[in-house]
């Protein structure tokens, strides 16, 4: 399938200041969302539990339905702005009571466009350093997501998501221009795979790439890498921060995609025939 390519568009990822207080989150978010429109974005994306501090010891806490106050804030925020706004995620809890981290995006005319709940739970264990199980609370989405937009289709994963290729791989392929990871990497994982991922898939699929990180609080429990950054389908490095507050502005052509894949036409060379199922010998979770 082609790449659904429209025209350029301005992207800023807002690297939200979150506490504890979820009025005071909503409302930094609405200020931050209406100064990066005034700065002439049309797609906004905010950070992973933009509305909440990270943690599982807070997700039941802070869980929200959908439709619910959140996503009513955020679609309101959107039609005020005129922007794709990409929520960032919130603990959500659905009719049977489970939570989920999940996304919601809205467009201009305050429509939800998409909800991605995230597939891949962040279930880590690194000794003496980090250990973190999203799933001791969270249960995990089923689904790729993509929205199209008047610029063009963009591909929606949060945080551990990205590092698991094969989402990114199949939304390109799908003709999505960019992916968007609201995310929170830490302060171990962080300098060491925060930018290399992006740029991998971006790199990968000659897509842009952007992460969203929340700003960082040396007195939360989860302490946040930050550095929300964009990634050009060349794989640099576009636009970035440090770890304070901030809004990362880029803007994304869907013509600089078109010359990468002129230039290496890797996405003309693939050897499906070699690998044509890369999911075989797997075997299934239980
Ligand atoms: N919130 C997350 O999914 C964190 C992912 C992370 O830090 C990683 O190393 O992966």
């Amino acid at each position: 399938m082609q790449a659904s390519l429209f025209r350029p568009f301005r992207l800023a990822l807002v690297q939200l200041a979150v506490g504890p207080h979820k009025a005071a989150n909503l409302a930094r978010a609405r200020e931050r969302v209406q100064e990066a429109a005034r700065h002439g974005a049309q797609v906004v994306c905010l950070p992973e539990c933009f509305n909440c501090p990270y943690g599982t010891q807070h997700f039941g806490e802070y869980a929200e339905t959908i439709p619910g106050e959140t996503s009513g804030v955020l679609s309101e925020l959107a039609k005020e702005t005129g922007v794709y706004l990409i929520g960032g995620s919130i603990p959500e809890r659905d009719s049977a009571g489970r939570l989920f981290n999940t996304s919601i995006v809205h467009g201009p005319d305050g429509g939800q466009l998409a909800v991605h709940r995230k597939v891949h739970l962040f279930d880590i264990d690194v000794p003496g350093k980090i250990r973190f199980q999203e799933s001791e609370v969270l249960s995990a989405g089923n689904s790729v997501t993509m929205f199209d937009t008047e610029y063009g289709r963009i591909g929606l994963g949060i945080c551990y998501d990205i590092r698991f290729p094969e989402l990114a791989m199949i939304a390109a392929r799908k003709g999505c221009m960019a992916m968007l990871y609201p995310g929170a990497f830490n302060m171990i994982t962080g300098p060491l795979h925060w930018e290399l991922l992006q740029r991998a898939r971006a790199v990968d699929n000659q897509i842009y790439v952007g992460a969203c990180s929340p700003a960082r609080d040396a007195s939360a429990d989860y302490i946040a890498w930050g550095h929300s950054t964009v990634v050009d389908p060349s794989g640099g490095v576009i636009a970035t921060t440090e770890h304070e507050e901030a809004i990362v502005y880029a803007d994304l052509d869907p013509e600089m995609m078109q010359i990468t894949r002129a230039s290496i036409p890797v996405t003309q060379q693939r050897r499906f025939d070699v690998y044509a199922d890369v999911a075989a010998g797997h075997k299934k979770r239980e």
